[in-house]
This record gives structure tokens, C-alpha cells and sequence, in this order.
């Protein structure tokens, strides 16, 4: 199958180029820069040297829709809003690694993204893309609305406590890490060198974008409105999240209960591991993987669970997400394209 990628410069395009590149069902058939169209990728990104051959092409959708069957979008925020409706119009199907289809609420969108939602009937067509809690819907879609990376370590962490009903759904606290990749590749100040190395610091408390969206994903779940507190930080690596997060529990349940009902929960999903009592998981164990790894501390002296949850920012909360829901969207085995060991040390 063809495809193409938007936002050809930036770092979840790129992520998606060396996943697609051992994907046995898919040509990367055109990558679109607005920055640097008419420039090889090989002299933006030398790594692909010898390997990727391809000149970055301007965006036209109708030529683009004539070429492939599928665009993956990894573009930043109110971009992808502008043009997935004329792509899908014309029959091609999306998937979004930005947050433009990823809130149903206009006035959150507009809030925390600071422009108009995208247009109400494809807003409706748009599913969220966490496999693991929506795989039937995302069989069918044209719009994928690919999750955020906190949004997708989180939501995972809880889920099974939620579902289960193990824990009292409006006591959530979540405390979030990640690495400067997050914020893609653009310059700025805050992920110069000498400002992040041997630095740590918290951002965006009560602003963040993934607060919507993680209440969103957790209000569906408990049919009722939930809020979390969220505090994301920034540490000096490049790749990672964990989101460790702190709930009360309904009962005084044991570490090994809990992880008992968490590896049943998941054992049917490929890319969700659940660590033994006494273990916890940390960012390197998932690096370069698509797999997000889950540790758990019942604190009977005070009654709270204990959640840590980590991924790669830029494969399980990116572009390796992203290939395992298109996956699921064209009838492929989940793990094609990403059956491989995270990269150790
Ligand atoms: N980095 C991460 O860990 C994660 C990122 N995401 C989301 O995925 C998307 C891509 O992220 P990431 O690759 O890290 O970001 P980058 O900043 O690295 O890349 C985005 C690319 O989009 C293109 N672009 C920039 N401005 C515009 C514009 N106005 N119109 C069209 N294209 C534009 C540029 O490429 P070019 O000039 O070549 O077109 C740019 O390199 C974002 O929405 C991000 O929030 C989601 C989860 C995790
Ligand atoms: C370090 C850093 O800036 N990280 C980004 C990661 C979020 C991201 O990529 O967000 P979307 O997927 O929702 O676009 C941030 O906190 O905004």
C-alpha cells in the first residue's frame, strides 16, 4: 500500500520513516515538507543516507490523493484540520499525530489550542486512536486521531483501575517526565542545551493540552465527569515519559492483586507490559519500542495505588502508535513493522 507523511522535516516523520521502512505491506510513496520541499531528505536527515532516496514534494491534495491510500499527518497542532477534510472527501484516510481531531468539546479545542475545532461533521467521522481501549472503532475509520503522548502513558497506567472499579475515579493525581523530543524539532529556548542539561522543571500546570484530553478519555470511560490534576516536567533526555500516578484506592488491595487484574486486563494486548510485584519500569527498558511498561505499589499504610507507566514519546506516544492503529485500520497483525526489542543500553 502507498502512503505519504506530512511535516517531512520533523521528528515523528522521521520516526515514522524507520518504522515503515521494515514494514512488509507499506511504500513510503511521498514525504511533504512546507519547509523544504524540493530537498532531499537525505541531506536533512544524513542518517537515511543511501537508504532513503526521495526528494520532499509540496503538499497538492489532489495529486496526493491520485498517489496513495493513506497520509500520515505529523504536522504540530491546527494544521492537519485545514486539509484531512478535502483528503478524506476524495477518499484517502488519515491518521493524525497532532491533536487537531482528538477533542470533541469546541470550546476545550479552542481553549487550550487557540483556534476553532475542525469542522463538526468530521470531527464526528474522527476515532481515538488508543488500541487498546478502541480497537473495533478504528477498523472502520478515515479519521485517526492518533493519541498524545501523556495522554497515552497515562490513560494506560489507569485504565484497568478505572474499568474495574478499584479506585475512587476523582482522586487522580498524575506527575508526568519527559524527554526534549516531545517538543519536537524546532529551536526553542527552553530545550536549548545549557537551559535543559543538568536541569529538571515543571511546565504548563493547568494549561497543558493533554488535560482535556486525558479527562475526555477517562469521563468516556466512567460515564461521568472526571478531572485530574496534571503536572508534566521536562528532564534532560532525549527520548521518554513516565507518568507516575497517584489514586485512592476503594478497598485495601494488595501490589500482587492489583498487578493480577492489570496482566489479565492486558493480555491480549501485545505492546502492554505489566511488571511483577517489587519491579518497576523505567524509561530505557521501552526506548525506541512501541511498548509501554507498567509498575504498580499498593500503599496499604495510606490507601493509594501507585502507577507508573512509561513509553517512548516518539513511538508508542507517536509514530509507532500510529503504525499500529493503521495496522488495525487495514486488517494487519497489530505488531507488524514494530516487533523489535527495545534498544538496550
Ligand atoms: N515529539 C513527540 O514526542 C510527539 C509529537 N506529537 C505530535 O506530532 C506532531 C509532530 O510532532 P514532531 O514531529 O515532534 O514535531 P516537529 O516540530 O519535529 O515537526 C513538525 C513538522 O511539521 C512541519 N510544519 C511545521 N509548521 C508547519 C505548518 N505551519 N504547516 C505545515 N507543516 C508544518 C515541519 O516540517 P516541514 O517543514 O518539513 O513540513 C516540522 O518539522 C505534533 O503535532 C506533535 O505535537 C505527538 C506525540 C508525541
Ligand atoms: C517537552 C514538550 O514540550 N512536550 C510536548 C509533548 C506533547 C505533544 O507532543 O503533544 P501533542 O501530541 O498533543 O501535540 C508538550 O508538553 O507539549
Amino acid at each position: 500500500m502507498d502512503v505519504a507523511i506530512i511535516g517531512g522535516t520533523g521528528y515523528g516523520a522521521v520516526e515514522l520513516l524507520r518504522f515503515l521502512h521494515n514494514h512488509p505491506h507499506v511504500e513510503v510513496k511521498k514525504v511533504i515538507s512546507h519547509s523544504n520541499s524540493g530537498t532531499d531528505l537525505a541531506e536533512v536527515y544524513p542518517h537515511v543516507v543511501d537508504i532513503i532516496d526521495m526528494e520532499m514534494a509540496e503538499l497538492d491534495v489532489d495529486t496526493l490523493a491520485e498517489e496513495v491510500e493513506l497520509v500520515f499527518f505529523a504536522t504540530p497542532s491546527n494544521v492537519s484540520k485545514n486539509v484531512i477534510p478535502a483528503l478524506v472527501d476524495k477518499g484517502v484516510r488519515c491518521i493524525d499525530l497532532s491533536g487537531d481531531f482528538r477533542l470533541r468539546d469546541g470550546e476545550k479545542y479552542q481553549a487550550y489550542y487557540g483556534e476553532e475545532i475542525a469542522p463538526r461533521e468530521y470531527i464526528e467521522k474522527a476515532v481515538y486512536g488508543l488500541p487498546e481501549i478502541n480497537k473495533q472503532a478504528i477498523k472502520q475509520t478515515s479519521i485517526l486521531a492518533n493519541p498524545g503522548c501523556y495522554p497515552t502513558a497515562t490513560t494506560l497506567g489507569l485504565m484497568p483501575a478505572f474499568d474495574k472499579d478499584l479506585v475512587d475515579r476523582s482522586s487522580v493525581i498524575i506527575d508526568a517526565k519527559t524527554g526534549v523530543s516531545g517538543a519536537g524539532r524546532s529551536l526553542s529556548l527552553n530545550v536549548h542545551f545549557s537551559e535543559m542539561n543538568e536541569n529538571f522543571k515543571a511546565y504548563n500546570i493547568g494549561v497543558h493540552k493533554h488535560i482535556p484530553e486525558i479527562e475526555q478519555i477517562l469521563t468516556d470511560r466512567a460515564n461521568k465527569d472526571i478531572q485530574v490534576i496534571f503536572t508534566p516536567h521536562i528532564v534532560p533526555m532525549t527520548r521518554g515519559i513516565m507518568s507516575t500516578i497517584y489514586v485512592d484506592m476503594k478497598d485495601n488491595y494488595s501490589t500482587k492483586q492489583l498487578i493480577d487484574t492489570y496482566q489479565t486486563y492486558y493480555q491480549d494486548h501485545p505492546f502492554v507490559r505489566v511488571r511483577k510485584e517489587g519491579v518497576l519500569p523505567s524509561t530505557r527498558e521501552v526506548y525506541g519500542s512501541n511498548y509501554c511498561d507498567i509498575g504498580l505499589y499498593a500503599d496499604e499504610r495510606t490507601g493509594k495505588l501507585i502507577i507508573v507507566s512509561v513509553i517512548d514519546n516518539l513511538v508508542k506516544g507517536a509514530s509507532g502508535q500510529a503504525i499500529q492503529n493503521m495496522n488495525i485500520m487495514y486488517g494487519w497483525e497489530e505488531k507488524t513493522g514494530l516487533d523489535q526489542l527495545p534498544i538496550y543500553p
